[in-house]
């Protein structure tokens, strides 16, 4: 019999599960097979040091979504690996879309956001101008027009102006947007922001945070939105942090769940740890990172964990709030292809 990660044990067990991994025996061959609930909305962080599965295991979850019925999956992709998930599978499809080049509409940052977004500070004279401008407008180039209007010192003007300018130039704003109607799909929706600076890659992360989680509010979409985040650090040091944090705090009463990556859990906010009712950790061995855990989960990391700290690829350690337990795992094969592989010179040379 499968145990259901992130289930308590007194709740009713027919709602979905996707197949996580099997138990690690300690001779290392595989147990008995470990589950993840679905059916319920979760706040998971998938951590471990580079190369030792973070992206491998979120490809996991979001092959087991894509296949769940009532849920929409849509996962952020910064480095451009999970467009392997379109890839045909003989033994079962993995619905899947990848949207490339995304758009999100510029209203979906509030004034201070712009400014933050643009490196300005909203006390001097070109953060003011933006500020009053993103106030004033909903697009781009409205709040651009907005500042050549504006009746101030010609270098605050230019300065905004020129910042605008920037913005526009990433191609990622535009009145028709992601929305989450579009989003909410039975597929999984890979939408790729690799290519774009760290500024660019935080807009279109928020946009979409946002839309998802004001979707469910007034009930205007019914599939329960989970949305995935590789390289979390990226997001949660920029603008997209407010959504990544709301989420987090309040995102699954309405129903939306946020599964978060990283290879530095000391580089996020302590409440992207301690709001995450599920920890599936990869192997890691800073010690910044290790005690960025502690601090956050004291009561299920002493001792175990450490002991348990996985030597290998594939392996982790999950920590589950729901029933209070800590498991040693192996995350199961790709169905899709995993297209995170470092590249390798040694290919070159064969190629
Ligand atoms: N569950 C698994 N089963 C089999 N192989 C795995 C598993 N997890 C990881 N691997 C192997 O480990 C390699 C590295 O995994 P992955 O690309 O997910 O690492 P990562 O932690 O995301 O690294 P980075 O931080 O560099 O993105 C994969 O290419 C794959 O070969």
């Amino acid at each position: 019999m499968a145990f259901v990660i992130g289930r308590e044990t007194n709740r009713d067990e027919s709602g979905p599960t996707g197949r996580l991994g099997s138990y690690r025996a300690l001779d290392g061959s595989d147990g008995a097979s470990l589950r993840l609930d679905v059916d319920t909305p979760h706040a998971i962080l998938v951590v471990g040091k580079r190369g030792y599965g973070k992206s491998y295991t979120l490809g996991v979850i979001a092959e087991e979504l894509a296949c769940t019925g009532g849920v929409a999956p849509i996962l952020i992709d910064p480095m451009g690996v999970f467009d392997t998930l379109t890839d045909q599978v003989k033994s079962e499809s993995v619905p899947a879309e990848v949207i490339q080049n995304p758009t999100v509409m510029p209203d979906v940052l509030d004034p201070k956001s712009w400014c933050s977004l643009l490196g300005l500070s909203p006390e001097s004279g070109a953060g003011g101008l933006v500020w009053k401008a993103a106030q004033e407008s909903t697009t781009v180039e409205g709040m651009k027009a907005n500042v050549r209007e504006a009746t101030a010192a010609d270098r605050d003007v230019r300065s905004a102006h020129n910042h605008l300018s920037l913005a526009d130039s990433w191609d990622v704003f535009d009145s028709d947007g992601l929305n989450a109607d579009t989003l909410s799909t039975g597929k999984v929706t890979v939408v790729d922001v690799s290519g774009h600076d760290d500024a660019p890659m935080n807009a279109i992360c928020r946009g979409v945070g946002n839309a998802l989680y004001r979707a469910r509010l007034s009930n205007t979409i019914d599939r329960l939105p989970w949305l995935l985040v590789d390289e979390a650090h990226a997001f949660f040091g920029g603008v997209a942090n407010e959504t990544l944090q709301l989420l987090l705090t309040r995102g699954r009463a309405p129903g939306v769940s946020l599964v978060t990556a990283t290879q530095r859990p000391s580089a996020i906010p302590a409440v992207g740890i301690s709001q995450s009712d599920i920890l599936i950790s990869h192997r890691l061995t800073a010690q910044s990172d290790l005690a960025a855990l502690e601090s956050a989960k004291p009561t299920y990391l002493q001792g175990e964990f450490g002991e348990r700290m996985p030597t290998t690829p594939g392996d982790v350690v999950i920590i589950d709030d729901a029933t209070e337990t800590v498991h040693g795992a192996r995350i199961r094969n790709r169905k899709t292809s995993h297209g995170g592989k470092s590249p390798r010179a040694s290919t070159a040379m064969r190629n």
